[in-house]
């Protein structure tokens, strides 16, 4: 069974009177230790299957299934709980927590796990070192460039020792050359821990680094011309 396994996943939204179906129907497998990338026209359902996959959203249909989990069956407060331990999220805008500092927003997501204090800080040590920001662990957002908000954001996701990442455009507000750091961060990320990662991009030098690169479109997983 793949790491990842989605078999008839399907996700409406009502808009107004209208009924949008951006995923119907959906099948897709994820080896451990591959890094997919995502790319497709806006609307296709990109950020929906991430939010599938990751448990913050529920699948009308179909099932999904991660390291043996089916995520599709939880309970939306079981769903949490998985996703704490199981998966890491990167967004676009990192998000990060401006009155708390670097340490204190990697370390947030480990205030759900069941770990001892000194297991804690070692575990925000360690993702702090595998995104090169130890001697910034005391900084305040405000005080960093716009890829080291990223890359503590990458190490708030890895945190929890997940197998699976995914990522929404996590390039996407960053200029050419923190872009190329970020990807090459989650190269090695996906090489040297293991991390198999599910990234959505619109930007094709990006989706070019995955192991595979698929596009969403109109439901249907293709794999682009290299
Ligand atoms: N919570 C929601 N409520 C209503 N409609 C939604 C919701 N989430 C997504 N949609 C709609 O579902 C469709 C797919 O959205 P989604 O964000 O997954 O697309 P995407 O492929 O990630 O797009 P983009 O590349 O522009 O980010 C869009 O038409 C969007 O407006």
């Amino acid at each position: 069974m793949a790491l990842v396994e989605l078999r008839g996943v399907c996700k409406s939204f009502r808009k107004g009177d209208q009924t949008i179906t951006p995923l119907d129907h959906i099948d897709l497998d994820i080896e451990a230790g591959e890094f997919v990338s995502l790319m497709g026209p806006s609307g296709t359902g990109k950020s929906t299957l991430l939010n599938l996959v990751s448990g913050i959203d529920h699948a009308d249909a179909g099932t999904i299934t991660v390291d043996g989990t089916v995520v599709s069956e939880l309970s939306r407060s079981k769903r949490a709980d998985w996703r704490a331990a199981n998966l890491g999220y990167i967004f676009q805008t990192h998000n990060l927590i401006p009155v708390l500092t670097a340490y204190e927003n990697v370390e947030l997501p480990t205030l759900l796990l069941k770990l001892s204090a000194k297991q804690r800080r070692q575990r925000v040590e360690l993702a702090l070192a595998a995104v090169g920001l130890s001697d910034r662990a005391e900084h305040y957002p405000r005080q960093l460039s716009g890829g080291q908000e990223q890359r503590v954001g990458i190490a708030r996701a890895i945190v929890a020792h997940p197998k699976v990442v995914v990522a929404d455009e996590p390039t996407g507000s960053l200029d050419t050359e923190t872009t190329e750091q970020v990807l090459e961060l989650l190269q090695r990320l996906n090489k040297e821990l293991d991390i198999t990662l599910l990234m959505v991009t619109h930007d094709t030098d990006a989706a070019q680094i995955a192991s595979r690169p698929l596009l969403l479109d109109r439901g249907k997983f293709l794999e682009p011309a290299r």
